[in-house]
């Protein structure tokens, strides 16, 4: 039974379970329901409590008579709870020792049913694919499509330029400004070093002009050498002709391209031009210039261009100013995990994790969205492993936050590299510098990710949530068999995030509750309704499409042992 059909059933149950439809003086319509108190506000028509049928706006109504559904499927799946816990497989053997084979039967069917409900929250998240936030435009294929402003940012690859195009919509960012948090949460303006320049508006985007040097001038070698940064590629951002993919008239082969997600660059169009005189180019690069513009220049005269939207700052940066409050680190935490795991499902690692590779914007309410970037090290290969064959093989960027089973790879024939949990090692390392701390790999007083032990881990500082400590104190495991993957990591802040109540309640023998819990962020995510872009919906509405059961399970077993006295969770 799909959702939308349980959710046209059981009507009758509505008012007793499920209360709905006060609507608040302050505006607000609340319902409970099992104890969980949902929460939303659409435009307050009226200041007066009154039933809220006639006063809910249209759109809101389908949701209404949804949320009633999800509440009478919760009481059908009442009765059926009971003892169980781990995977279908050990929670039967447990039950054939302690109550008998016919709990077994009702607890597979248990296991069967939430499994049921968790692919009928996906399949209905899943409708609504993530959208870039910029429309769509149909030129910009050349570089003379654009205006470019001042340099923004400079790497060891490439300089980054504003840029604006008139076909690119015109953002107002006023909402974006940048604010310095203190750890009470309350916000102060930041310095002036990293207000948002006034001109940002005015360019909405970044070019990223990469530096060629000995790749060649052809687009086919200019490809061939920086296809990984094409990985973050929209589908429209390399120009189509006769079905071919082309660089500036030559065809080419392009690398496999992840999907769009909230917490990933999107190129928006990559194309090769003529390197040009850029602001700055002769004090801060000049090397990089071809002959045509510095006779003692080594670079080529073509190079590839990429088209991003231009962010405020990096990650590095906002800290260098900026404390976070404890959920708002959680939740950029937590961003990077969903990133990663994105990325992990397609088959893709990053390889190059670092605070200065992670742009940062602020939704409509404040709140840091954080987006990883530069892809220019990045593997994508269909199992993550790399063929470790001689020392000449590119293991990836920035060797300080290389995980130990990478920095400790011997080169030899028929070894592999397993980047699979690699990129969730580095989010453990980054995590330290998101609640306040250096990051334990960098220098001065560095651990070395080839040699240390994790004893020897800094504890983060004492007031940062307990799950956070946890999913870091199992990111940084040294073995990658006994680590967290990004997707459980992100399962238990999501758990901690949003059903603390659940948690306190969740024992080892029921997870009836989980898919209770399931019921009710989905009800709490509909009532919000899908056009809201910050990054708290967003987050939830990821999670939501991407359920898993079993790592749902993995996450919240993790909890639940974490919170019992006694040695500490052993995995
Ligand atoms: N879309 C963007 N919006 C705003 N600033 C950006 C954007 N992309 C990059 N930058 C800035 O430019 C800097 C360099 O970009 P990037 O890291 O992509 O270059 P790189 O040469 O590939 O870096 P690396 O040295 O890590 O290889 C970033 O650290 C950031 O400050």
């Amino acid at each position: 039974m799909s959702v939308k059909h349980a959710l046209g059933r059981g009507l009758e149950f509505g008012r007793t379970v499920f209360r709905l439809g006060i609507l608040k003086p302050a505006g607000r319509v609340t319902a409970k329901f099992r104890g969980e108190r949902l929460r939303f506000c659409p435009q307050a028509r009226s200041a007066q409590p009154a039933p809220v049928q006639p006063l809910l706006p249209v759109r809101y109504r389908y949701l209404r008579v949804s949320l009633r559904g999800l509440a009478a499927r919760l009481q059908a799946d009442g009765f059926r709870r009971l003892a169980g816990g781990g995977s279908p497989r050990t929670r039967a053997v447990f039950l054939a020792f302690g109550a008998g084979l016919g709990l077994i039967e009702q607890q597979l069917e248990e296991d069967r049913s939430t499994a049921a409900t968790c692919r009928e929250i996906q399949a209905l998240f899943q409708k609504k694919k993530f959208q870039s936030p910029l429309k769509a435009f149909s030129s910009g294929y050349k570089l003379e499509d654009y205006v470019i402003g001042k340099q923004i940012g400079k790497g060891c690859n490439a300089a980054v330029y504003e840029a604006a195009a008139p076909f690119a919509p015109f953002r107002d960012d006023s909402k974006c400004s940048l604010v310095e948090l203190n750890p009470n949460g309350e916000k102060t303006e930041a310095p002036e070093s990293l207000r948002i320049p006034s001109t940002r508006s005015r360019y909405p985007l970044a070019v990223k002009m990469m530096w060629n040097i000995g790749a060649g001038s052809s687009s086919e070698a200019i490809l061939n050498s920086m296809s990984q940064e094409l990985v973050p590629a929209d589908p429209q951002a390399l120009k189509k002709e006769n079905g071919e993919i082309v660089l500036s008239g030559h065809f080419g082969s392009v690398p496999k391209r992840a999907t769009a997600h909230p917490n990933v660059i999107r190129v928006y169009r990559a194309f090769t031009a003529e390197v040009p005189l850029l602001p700055g180019a002769e004090e801060e690069y000049p090397a990089a210039l071809p002959l045509r513009l510095n006779p003692a220049g080594m670079g080529n005269n073509r190079t590839l261009f990429l088209v991003m939207k231009n962010y405020p700052c990096t990650l590095r940066q906002y800290l260098q100013v900026c404390v976070p409050d404890h959920r708002q680190g959680s939740m950029m935490l937590l961003q990077l995990l969903e990133g990663v795991d994105h990325l992990c499902r397609q088959s893709i690692a990053h390889r190059d994790l670092k605070s200065d590779n992670v742009l940062l914007e602020f939704d409509s309410v404040g709140c840091p969205r954080l987006v990883i970037t530069d892809f220019g090290c990045c593997l994508s290969e269909e199992d993550l492993k790399l063929s470790f064959s001689s020392r000449w093989v590119n293991r990836g960027g920035n060797a300080c936050l290389m995980a130990p089973e990478v920095a400790t790879a011997v080169p030899g024939p028929g070894v592999q590299i397993d980047y699979s949990k690699a990129d969730a090692w580095a989010i453990g390392t980054i995590a330290y510098e998101i609640f306040g701390q250096p990051n334990p790999f960098y220098s001065p007083a560095a651990l070395e990710s080839r040699s240390y032990q994790e004893r020897d881990l800094p504890r983060l500082p004492s007031g940062s949530p307990e799950q956070v400590r946890l999913v870091v104190r199992l990111l940084l495991r040294r073995n990658p068999n006994k680590r967290l993957s990004s997707r459980v990591a992100a399962n238990v802040l999501h758990l901690s995030l949003w059903g603390r109540k659940t948690l306190s309640r969740l024992d080892p023998a029921g997870t009836g509750r989980l898919a209770d819990w399931l019921l009710c962020r989905s009800a709490v995510v509909l009532l919000q309704g899908w056009g809201r872009s910050c990054v708290e919906a967003e987050l939830q509405r990821g999670f939501l499409s991407n359920l898993d059961l079993e790592e749902l399970r993995t996450a919240a077993g993790y909890l639940i042992s974490s919170r019992e006295p006694g040695p500490s969770v052993s995995v």
